[in-house]
Parts: structure tokens; C-alpha cells; sequence
């Protein structure tokens, strides 16, 4: 398949990415209706995953394969869990639930080459192959894809934020990011017009909010409000304290004069909202204790807010590296803010860390 059909460089990828995403949110929102105990496992790090986890790897790795059956994939899950005796039962729910969003009906906007809808079920084996094809080690040459299934899966077991997230990167740098977010409301200043957005950007082309209900009809374009006054600030961080240092944005946002509370959310729907205009900057600094940020948690989150109009660095200033591997490398932490705010951000995360190592 030709990259670029549609106008413009990427577009196929692009458009294979939305339909993966799409699925794989219809997959998710239902499963969160029926889930049960014995449907989560808690990982080697301590982290949850669930079926849906799973299930949505195989359904957007599968997708991707039958589209471009030579680019490597780095996403998040293995099957290995699944693939031993105690694992029998939730692999059985994955199998069927990846199946049902394989083989529903092609929507407008698919390819009946990407081996979709009506009687195209796989088996046992080839669901795991699937899951397992996100083993890619990641590297600075060629096509590669990312895939996190479920991005925040403690939001997504509150009932809270979740994203289901996909990217596409050349040479290590991304140049498509498809962001799906079930639970966020479509329009944030009417929230009861209802929920589910995606948010998708081609690198040099811009970025656009979609519904995930029809993904092909009303895109709307993203542009950040390119605010100059720190006051005008409410930092979007992490809901979980582990995962980033709520205390350092706190002393950030106080040397800023920022008069808003920050708001708190899972998963890259917190780069879907800077990329709409809420917010005006994410701060995602190290609590300290040697976590390596994963590529698949930053790279759709990255395309978008650039092509809204932001800027995504660490705190060095320097820009996040995709090339290094399954990791972002050595953890700096993440500032992504509108393009006119963002130095003077960048500058207070500075001074604040250099005030806390002139006290030891
Ligand atoms: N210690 C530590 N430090 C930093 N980041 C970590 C850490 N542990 C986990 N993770 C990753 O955080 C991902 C969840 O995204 P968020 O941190 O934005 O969401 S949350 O508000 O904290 O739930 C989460 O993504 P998912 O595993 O896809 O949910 C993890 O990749
Ligand atoms: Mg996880
Ligand atoms: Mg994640
Ligand atoms: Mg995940």
C-alpha cells in the first residue's frame, strides 16, 4: 500500500490508525460494562492490565499488519501471561473480544485489505501472535509503529480517563498520532453533549478532533491558544502521585503566580486536552525513582500538540528522543505547553530544580 494517496505524506497511515483506534475504543467502553475480578492481572511492575489491555493490542496490531505487514511494532502488552495454563480463561475472553471487533462490519473510511468485518476471524494463536507482535525493541531507523492499548488502565478501572493510543514514526521521529479518549466529553464546554473523542495528527499537516462515533464526518481543527500570561495557567498532571511529582508543579506553579488548581487526569488525555486549548501546559516531572518513561506513553502526544501549535520538551529543553529504544532514556521529565508560554514554563522548571539541589 502507498503512503500519501489521499494529498498528502502519511495519510494511509493516518487513516489506518483512526479505524485501529476506533475499534479498539468500541472494544474498550464495552468491556468496561462487563469486566469482573478474575478479567485483571497485575503486571511484574506492580501495574494492572485487564482483558481489554490485551484484547485491544491484538485488535489494533492486527490491523496494522494486514495494512503494512513489514513495520516492526512497539506496544505496551505480551501474551506471555496468557499463554500458560492459569491464563487460559482470560485468554479465551480476549480471543472472543478481539474477534467481535475484528469482525464487525467495514465502516466507511476502511480497507477490505486491512482483512476486517464479516468472516474474518482469527484464531487462538494468531490473537496471541497478534498481542506478541508488539515485542519490537524500538531503534532511530525506519518505519515503526507504537501501540498502548489502554493508557491510564487505573483511569480506565475508576471509570475515569483512558486513552487508547497509537502512533507512527519514521527515522524516530513521529509523524502520526492517534489519540482515542471514550470518556471525554466531545465538547469540554458542554459535557453533557456527550463523550468519546479521537484526536489525530500527521506530522506538517495539523492536528483535528474527530468523533468516535463517526470518525469520518466533522473534523474539527486544534489550534492552542497562545497565552503569554502564567497566570492564565492550570497545569494538567497526572492523576497518580507515583507517576509524576505533583509536589514540583506545585512550587512550579507557585513561582509562576498560577492562580488556577491543577487539573488532574489519566493517560494522554491530558495531551488531547492541551492540544483543544485547555489547560495551556502538561508537566510531567520524575518523582525520583528511576522510571523510564515509555515511548508508546508519549509519542501520539507529542505529533499532536506540536501540530496544535505547542511545544513538547523535557526539562533540559531539549526535545523527547523516540530513537533510544522501547524508552524515552534517562527520565527528564515532560513540559508540553502552547509555543508562547513554553519557555517561561521551562525556565520556572529550571529554577525550581536548581532551588531544590542548592538545599543539599
Ligand atoms: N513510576 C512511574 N512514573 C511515571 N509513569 C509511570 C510510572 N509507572 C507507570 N507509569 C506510566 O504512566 C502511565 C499512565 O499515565 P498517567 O501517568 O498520565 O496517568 S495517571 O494519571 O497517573 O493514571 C502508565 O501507562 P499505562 O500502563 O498504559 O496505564 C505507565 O506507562
Ligand atoms: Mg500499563
Ligand atoms: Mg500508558
Ligand atoms: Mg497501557
Amino acid at each position: 500500500m502507498s503512503s500519501g494517496s489521499e494529498g498528502y505524506p502519511y495519510s494511509q497511515e493516518e487513516r489506518v490508525a483512526i479505524a485501529a483506534v476506533t475499534r479498539a475504543c468500541t472494544l474498550t467502553s464495552s468491556v468496561f460494562e462487563t469486566l469482573v475480578k478474575n478479567e485483571t492481572l497485575t503486571k511484574g511492575d506492580k501495574s494492572p492490565v485487564t482483558v481489554g489491555d490485551f484484547a485491544a493490542q491484538a485488535v489494533i496490531s492486527a490491523i496494522i499488519h494486514a495494512a503494512f505487514p513489514h513495520d516492526p511494532i512497539v506496544g505496551e502488552e505480551d501474551a506471555s501471561d496468557l499463554r500458560v495454563e492459569s491464563g487460559r480463561s482470560m485468554k479465551d475472553r480476549i480471543v472472543a473480544l478481539a474477534n467481535d471487533a475484528l469482525t464487525t462490519p467495514l465502516v466507511a473510511g476502511e480497507d477490505p485489505a486491512w482483512n476486517l468485518g464479516p468472516g474474518t476471524t482469527r484464531t487462538d494463536e494468531q490473537i496471541l501472535e497478534a498481542i506478541d507482535r508488539g515485542n519490537y525493541g524500538g531503534g532511530n531507523t525506519g518505519r515503526m509503529w507504537t501501540i498502548d492499548p489502554i493508557d491510564g488502565t487505573k483511569g480506565f478501572l475508576r471509570g475515569e480517563q483512558y486513552a487508547v493510543c497509537v502512533s507512527f514514526v519514521v527515522d524516530s521521529q513521529v509523524k502520526v498520532g492517534v489519540i482515542g479518549c471514550p470518556n471525554l466529553p466531545v465538547d469540554p464546554s458542554e459535557p453533557s453533549k456527550g463523550l468519546g473523542a479521537i484526536f489525530s495528527a500527521v506530522r506538517g499537516h495539523g492536528a483535528r478532533q474527530l468523533s468516535i462515533s463517526n470518525p469520518t464526518q466533522g473534523s474539527i481543527a486544534l489550534r492552542i491558544p497562545q497565552i503569554s500570561e502564567s497566570e492564565d495557567l492550570s497545569f494538567l498532571e497526572s492523576v497518580e502521585a507515583a507517576h509524576s511529582s505533583h509536589s514540583f508543579n506545585d512550587r512550579v506553579a507557585a513561582l509562576l503566580n498560577v492562580q488556577k488548581p491543577p487539573t488532574r487526569m489519566d493517560s494522554q488525555a491530558k495531551y488531547a486536552c492541551l492540544a483543544r486549548g485547555q489547560g495551556g501546559a502538561y508537566l510531567r516531572m520524575p518523582t525520583g525513582v528511576g522510571y523510564k518513561e515509555k515511548i508508546w506513553d508519549h509519542a501520539p502526544g507529542e505529533v499532536l500538540v506540536v501540530e496544535a501549535g505547542g511545544i513538547v520538551t523535557d526539562s533540559r529543553g531539549e526535545p523527547l528522543n523516540f530513537g533510544l529504544g522501547r524508552t524515552l532514556g534517562e527520565n527528564y521529565g515532560v513540559i508540553a505547553a502552547a509555543k508562547s508560554i513554553h519557555p517561561k514554563i521551562l525556565a520556572a522548571v529550571q529554577k525550581v530544580q536548581n532551588d531544590a539541589k542548592a538545599k543539599v
